[in-house]
């Protein structure tokens, strides 16, 4: 059954909702911005409600399948780590556009209120909140780089870790915690790549 419910949310997590309501909008969002096939891109190219509903779709596709399953025997232990990455791996590697795919951060946020019925979601966003105030302060209002934001959602993924800790969730959603840690820094790799060779090459450049 985990083999079955990890293909379930697999597939879930492949539909790239974004992407395909900006071909409807006409715009390919690999040409977009940083190209990357998400709500971001979509809400730039088309408008705020499609934008807002490639959000939604993006974070219901993580958030449905381990919401229904959760307290399910299906689900019980360890049995959760693979059902849990499985909607991320769907969105980075989506066979729908040949294997690859997204960042998976509205994913990422689905899954894990799914998980914790939302409380580690918005213990992560109110760390992405706080650092990207941070991030604005520092740039005094210019709009921080796509690279620097990379960075901001990595390092607040790793900052979230010590609330998962001190609120004792148990060993399994550590394991959770860390598949995701590892698969936001493969699908930002490109851009912390940048990001740090800015800061070598230019220290004060963020
Ligand atoms: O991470 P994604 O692919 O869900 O996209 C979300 C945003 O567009 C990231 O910039």
């Amino acid at each position: 059954m985990t083999l079955w419910w990890t293909a379930v949310a697999f597939i879930s997590g492949s539909l790239m909702f974004s992407y395909w309501l900006g071909l409807a909008a006409r715009k390919n969002l690999k040409e977009i911005g940083d190209g990357n096939p998400g709500a971001l891109n979509l809400w730039q190219s088309s408008g705020y409600r499609l934008g807002a509903a490639g959000v939604a779709l993006d974070f219901l596709k993580g958030y449905l399948p381990i919401a229904l399953l959760m307290g399910s025997a299906a689900v019980q232990g360890f049995r959760i780590v693979p059902i849990a990455a499985a909607p991320i791996l769907g969105h980075a590697f989506s066979p729908f556009l040949k294997g690859r795919g997204g960042k998976a951060i509205a994913v990422t946020f689905g899954v894990w209120s799914g998980l914790t019925e939302f409380e580690f979601a918005l213990v992560y966003a109110i760390i992405l909140a706080v650092l990207l105030i941070i991030a604005k302060t520092v740039r005094k209002g210019r709009p921080t780089s796509s690279e620097a934001d990379s960075f901001q959602v990595v390092s607040g993924m790793l900052l979230a870790f010590p609330y998962l800790y001190i609120r004792d969730f148990p060993a399994p959603v550590m394991w959770c915690w860390l598949g995701n840690f590892l698969l936001l820094v493969y699908t930002h790799r490109r851009e912390l790549s940048t990001f740090f060779r800015r800061i070598r090459n230019e220290p004060g450049a963020r």
